[in-house]
């Protein structure tokens, strides 16, 4: 049997990942290490908590002997690194937060994996999951390609551009088998609302502005959350050590195109009359440093490893609304941190 450490199980993308490893390898035993911030839930795993193939661990990256004693004790096979902060405007308001877990929390874990990974290392690696950010910002035309020079911009996206050299790093100097995916704007259930999906949604559900930064011109490609894990399902059995694959949605909107199809959708899933939701739009200053425009090419991934997004952004973007409007208590509990405290209570008495 197989472990797999899987890092920030707790938060949005990262709770899919470990939903997916759990229930599609009975034999693997998956670890879900999470620190359990103001982004990551434990109600987004309620359906796992009593599977014999998944344990919780609650601990931060940022503690190495932390992190070492956990490594010597479970003796990972794999490790898929999720945990980071990121929102880019809290990066912007509190880099410092960013460096302690993108760069250092990352650099602890690798010093972690390398202290067990000694002798033969050929069944063993390191996945860490980053962002096309790193890449900074294209003009109107272009996409971003795995050989694309990294130039970030915001303090999030150098810190995951810190870490993704660290991890490229120690692959080339000690050997340890890394891997590393840069993925573009993830939307699905479970997503914390700072982002603009849900957060847009919330706003529109409770008749409250919906603050878009500068004139809405950025350009973002959507990618399907779960499509997402399948990606880094293939990646993790199938990616070449050393490799970097790009995974896209090949799905580009203008903020404001994306804003005014929510409003449509949501006016016909609320039964409000046309054109009612995009009064709440209220332009506001636009984000300091924002990007204009992020596009993957992810022609190698679907090459190499036979990846292809499987949902059109319509079909997902209205099954994500529908989410979002049923799991109303999700909604109401992680924007009022109840759960979280909820679940820390039934945790520490286990
Ligand atoms: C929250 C918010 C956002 N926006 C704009 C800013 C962006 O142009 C776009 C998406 O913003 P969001 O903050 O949701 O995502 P990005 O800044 O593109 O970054 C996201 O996608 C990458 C790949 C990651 O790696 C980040 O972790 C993830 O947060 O909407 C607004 O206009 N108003 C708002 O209130």
């Amino acid at each position: 049997m197989k472990t797999i450490l899987i890092t920030g199980g707790a938060g949005f993308i990262g709770s899919h990942v470990v939903r997916l490893f759990v229930n599609n390898y009975p034999d693997y035993k998956i670890v879900n290490l999470d620190k359990l911030t103001y982004a990551g839930n434990l109600a987004n795993l309620k359906d796992l908590e009593n599977k014999p193939n998944y344990e919780f661990v609650k601990a931060d990256i940022v503690d190495s002997e932390a992190m070492f004693e956990l490594f010597r004790e479970k003796q990972f096979d794999g490790v898929i690194h999720l945990a980071a902060e990121s929102h880019v405007d809290r990066s912007i308001a509190n880099p410092m937060e960013f460096v302690m877990t993108n760069v250092i929390g990352t650099v602890n874990l690798l010093n972690a994996a390398r202290s067990i990974w000694t002798d033969n290392t050929e069944d063993k690696l390191f996945y860490h999951i980053s962002t096309d950010e790193v890449y900074g910002s294209l003009g109107k035309e272009g996409l971003f390609e795995e050989t694309t020079k990294y130039d970030p911009h915001s303090p999030y996206s150098a810190s995951k551009a810190s870490s993704d050299h660290f991890v490229r790093a120690y692959c080339d100097t000690f050997g340890l088998p890394t891997l590393v995916s840069n993925c573009s704007n993830n939307y699905g259930s479970f997503q914390f609302p700072e982002k603009l999906i849900p957060l847009f949604i919330n706003n529109i559900k409770h008749n409250k502005p919906l603050p878009v930064y500068g004139k809405g011109e950025n350009i973002r490609d959507w990618l399907w959350v779960e499509d997402h894990a399948r990606a880094i399902d293939v990646i993790f059995h199938n990616g070449k050590v050393g490799e970097t694959y790009n995974i896209g949605g090949h799905n580009e909107w203008t903020n404001i195109s994306l804003i005014k199809l929510m409003c449509s959708i949501m006016d016909r899933k609320l039964n409000r009359e046309p054109g009612t939701s995009e009064k709440l739009i209220t332009y506001v200053k636009d984000r300091a440093g924002h990007d204009l425009r992020y596009a993957i090419d992810s022609t190698k991934l679907q090459k190499e490893l036979n990846w292809v997004p499987s949902l059109q952004f319509e079909e997902g973007l209205e099954k994500t609304i529908d989410w979002y409007l049923v799991n109303e208590e999700w909604m109401e509990n992680v924007t009022s941190g109840d759960y979280q405290k909820y679940y820390e209570v039934q945790y520490a008495q286990r």
